[in-house]
């Protein structure tokens, strides 16, 4: 295992959950160096600082986690400091490698990571694609997202901005749903605390079973659904005119879509 230097160019809501995770999986603290505006501490071990280093990154790990528009202000500052020796690590939505080689014209490898937040515990999905899927620093960087939780290589950088709508944000969706079902409970009389607490732990139970069954999630579902018994009524709803399925259709579409405009936004 490499004991490249990590440094973190922003590290906010993301970036932050990332190197908890990192901590979680007994990471060495030293390893780890923020850049972040506000200088805001963030634990101890870790070096926090609220400026770009005077001299050059040399070969570390250069992961930048700031919003995608922020790319061409802060790319020209950097620019100096990145060599062939390199690595730059994006988390960037949509922002794609053609763009980011153009900000870093001098890194030696940069490959995209897609988080998503339950990284903070280990459980994560970073999907990754690198200009060099073979070449120097990729391996590094795999090893390193694998302690984040799941983390899949993406053959097909058109279909990142999917990954990004599945499970960059896939958490936010899942929370959604957890909400629904607690507040379905509550407004058919339960307590609104205990509703939450039975969905949530519903919600983990139910994916623990799928994380860890050769069936598909479809075959679970049935497996609850006694023939004639009450959860087929509910599936019914669900399944009415492919309800569920076309929400969620619709769902990934349209942050696929905004993906797909923040490479353009970050392109110009
Ligand atoms: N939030 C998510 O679930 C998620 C998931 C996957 C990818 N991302 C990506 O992560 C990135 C950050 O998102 P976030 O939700 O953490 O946002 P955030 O606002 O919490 O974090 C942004 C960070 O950028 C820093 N920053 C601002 N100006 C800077 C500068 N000049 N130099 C260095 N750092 C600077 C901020 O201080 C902050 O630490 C985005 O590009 C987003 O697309 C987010
Ligand atoms: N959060 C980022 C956004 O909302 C991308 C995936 C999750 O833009």
């Amino acid at each position: 295992m490499s004991e490249l230097p990590i440094w973190l160019i922003g590290c906010g809501n993301m970036a932050g959950a990332m190197l908890a995770g990192w901590l979680v999986a007994d990471e060495p603290t030293d390893r780890f160096r923020i850049v972040r505006p506000s200088g805001v501490p963030f634990g101890s071990g870790i070096s926090v600082q609220s400026h770009l280093p005077q001299s050059g990154f040399g070969e570390a790990i250069v992961q930048i986690g700031f919003k995608p528009h922020m790319l061409a202000d802060i790319a020209p500052d950097m620019r100096s400091l990145v060599g062939p020796e390199t690595c730059i690590v994006s988390i960037l939505a949509g922002v794609e490698l053609a763009t980011l080689r153009e900000a870093f014209p001098d890194a030696g490898q940069i490959v995209r990571a897609m988080p998503n937040t339950p990284v903070a515990l280990g459980k994560g999905v970073v999907g990754l694609i690198a200009e060099d899927e073979q070449g120097e620093h990729a391996a590094d960087v795999a090893t390193l997202m694998a302690k984040l939780g799941l983390a899949e290589w993406i053959a097909d950088e058109r279909l990142f901005d999917v990954v990004t709508a599945l499970s960059g944000s896939g958490p936010a969706f899942v929370f959604r749903f957890m909400d629904a079902l607690a507040r379905g409970g509550e407004a058919l009389g339960l307590d609104p605390a205990q509703a939450l607490r039975m969905a949530v732990e519903t919600v983990r139970g139910a994916a623990e079973l799928a994380g860890q069954s050769d069936e598909r999630p479809a075959t679970l579902a049935d497996r609850v659904a006694s023939p004639g018994g009450s959860t087929r009524k509910g599936l019914d709803i669900l399944d009415d005119d492919e309800a569920l399925a076309k929400l969620v259709h619709a769902t990934l579409e349209a942050a696929t879509s905004r993906n797909r405009e923040m490479a353009e936004e970050a392109r110009r």
